[in-house]
Formats: C-alpha cells, sequence, structure tokens
C-alpha cells in the first residue's frame, strides 16, 4: 500500500484564498483592514526568510503589514516598548515576535507582554491556559494548520488514537490539547518514552514533533495510520543540503494511510494559519462573527 500524499502546499494556498476573501468583505462591508505586526531580532537567516515571508503573504490576502526588524544588540526594554506600542495601536489586531530569539532576552517575558487578543501566535500564557481549559483561545499556528489537514483527511477525529511525539510549547503541547479536543485518546511521547516503537505503532494519527532527521521509521507507523511530519531538518546527503522531516518518508509511505511530506506538507500551513488567526483576532476584536473552518 502507498499512502495518500497530504499536499500541505495546495491547502495552505487554499486556507490563504478563503483568508482573502473575508478580507475583501470586510473591507466592503466594514471599511476596516485586518492589521499584521510581524518582530524580527537579529538576523537569523531562517527566521529573516520567514518573516519575508509573512509579510509577503499578509499583503497577499490583502492586510495590512507591519514589519519591524530590530538590531540583535536590541534591549529587553527596547523590544517591551515596541511591544507595548504595538499593543495600543489600534491598526495592529495581530502580533508576532518571531523566534528565536537571541539569547539575551527573555522570550517568555516578551510572549507575555503581548496583549493576548492580539497574540496571533497563541504562546500567551493566557491563550494557552485558555486552550488547555477547552475555551476560546488563540491558537499556535503550526497545530491548528496540522488539526486543518486531519480534520480534511479523516473527517471526525473522535475515539482514534494519536500520539504526539515531542512536547515543545509551540507544537507538542497545542497539539496535544487540540486532539483531546477532539475526542482523540492522546498519548505524548518523546526522547525518553520507553520503547518509542510500540508506543508509536499503536497511533491511528501519528505526529512527528522531535526535530530529529528521519528519527521514525516506516516499522514504527501503524499500517493505515495518519502521519503528520512537522520537522524540518536540514541535511547534507549526497553533497547536497537537503530538507527532511523527523519520519523516514521513504519507509512510512509505504505503511501509512496518509502522510505530509516535507517539504510541503505543514509548513506552508504555519504562515496560512497565521493570516487565519490574524483574521480571527480582526474579527474578535470587531464584535463580527469569526470564520468558519479557520478556527479550531
Ligand atoms: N513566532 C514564531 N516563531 C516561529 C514559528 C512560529 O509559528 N511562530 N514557527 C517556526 C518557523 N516558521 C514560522 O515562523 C515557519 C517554518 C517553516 C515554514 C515552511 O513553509 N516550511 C517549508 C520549507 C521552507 C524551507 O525551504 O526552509 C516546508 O516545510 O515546506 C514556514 C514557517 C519557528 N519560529
Amino acid at each position: 500500500m502507498t499512502a495518500t500524499i497530504i499536499d500541505g502546499k495546495a491547502f495552505a494556498a487554499n486556507v490563504r484564498a478563503q483568508v482573502a476573501g473575508h478580507v475583501t468583505r470586510l473591507k466592503e462591508e466594514q471599511g476596516l483592514t485586518p492589521g499584521l505586526a510581524v518582530v524580527l531580532v537579529g538576523e537569523d537567516p531562517a527566521s529573516e526568510v520567514y518573516v519575508r515571508n509573512k509579510g509577503i503573504q499578509t499583503r497577499e490576502a490583502g492586510m495590512a503589514s507591519f514589519e519591524h526588524k530590530l538590531d540583535a544588540t536590541t534591549s529587553e526594554a527596547e523590544l517591551l516598548d515596541l511591544i507595548g506600542k504595538l499593543n495600543a495601536d489600534p491598526a495592529v489586531h495581530g502580533i508576532l515576535v518571531q523566534l528565536p530569539l537571541p539569547g539575551h532576552l527573555d522570550a517568555d517575558l516578551v510572549i507575555n507582554a503581548i496583549d493576548p487578543a492580539k497574540d496571533v501566535d497563541g504562546f500567551h500564557i493566557s491563550n494557552v491556559g485558555l486552550l488547555g481549559t477547552g475555551q476560546k483561545a488563540m491558537v499556535p499556528c503550526t497545530p491548528l494548520g496540522c488539526l486543518m489537514m486531519l480534520r480534511d483527511h479523516l473527517g471526525s477525529l473522535s475515539g482514534l488514537n494519536a500520539v504526539v511525539v515531542g512536547r515543545s510549547n509551540i507544537v507538542g503541547k497545542p497539539m496535544a490539547q487540540l486532539l483531546l479536543g477532539e475526542s482523540c485518546t492522546v498519548t505524548i511521547a518523546h526522547s525518553r518514552t520507553k520503547d518509542l516503537a510500540s508506543v508509536c505503532r499503536g497511533a491511528d494519527i501519528l505526529v512527528a514533533a522531535v526535530g530529529r532527521p528521519e528519527m521514525i521509521p516506516g516499522d514504527w507507523v501503524k499500517p493505515g495510520a495518519t502521519v503528520i511530519d512537522v520537522g524540518i531538518n536540514r541535511i547534507e546527503r549526497d553533497g547536497k543540503t537537503k530538507l527532511v522531516g523527523d519520519v523516514d518518508f521513504a519507509s512510512a509511505v509505504e505503511v501509512a494511510g496518509a502522510i505530509t511530506p516535507v517539504p510541503g506538507g505543514v509548513g506552508p500551513m504555519t504562515i496560512a494559519c497565521l493570516l487565519a488567526n490574524t483574521l480571527t483576532a480582526f474579527c474578535r476584536a470587531n464584535g463580527l462573527p469569526e470564520p468558519q473552518g479557520l478556527t479550531a
């Protein structure tokens, strides 16, 4: 059996088109434009690419994009001052601070300074608590993208065994909360889990988010399972740089029922869901109905 390939690139393009449609209508009906502010501190090359793409896709969706590029030596006080200004700016409905931050900055302190209603990353402690207690929250973009693809592929997730490999605050933990919200039986596994192979083999839904290149081979995958690969790892192979996931795609594709590729799977959904979250934040701020199918 060869798995269905879940095309995240096409899925993300569809999400962005839906967001753009809502933005056009909101401009006509309300005369208002959603705005997203993205803050980058330092010159991490990958972060620079992600931030540039966020700006491009925000403008393509018809939203206002505010980009703040700060020097790597920016102090915590300067960064907090900028966040305070963005919190108070009525043209800004979403605020994102690109991670990772340079080592001298306390990421938790910075993230928790963002107005939770504008926290389109869903990383603020208030949004983490709201999601954890099943209340209306801003939901982190990458897990939200995974959930959208899972719902589209499987319909109801109720009663399925879901294994999330990885326990990060950005992906693993919120992904597990979302799957619990869909009435899955959820296991969070990680590098210290005993007999990880057999834990993974029990998964109807296997989400890999450990950040270790091709760590999960096909013989850890239950036949017919849906595999969501969140890993984005750059490796050297045959003298070339290659992007691979946390799952060994070549062997897993022979066993799984469906699988996301890397690149072109979960990655593109991260920015698409950022746009969806900015639209959601805008609607909530203005007391408008939330866009259907673009929230958790
Ligand atoms: N504040 C945040 N920081 C970071 C987040 C985040 O959600 N919020 N996530 C990642 C980086 N990221 C967005 O910021 C991101 C990662 C990957 C992709 C993507 O489209 N990947 C492509 C491959 C791109 C490539 O060639 O490198 C794919 O998988 O197909 C988009 C956004 C960390 N920081």
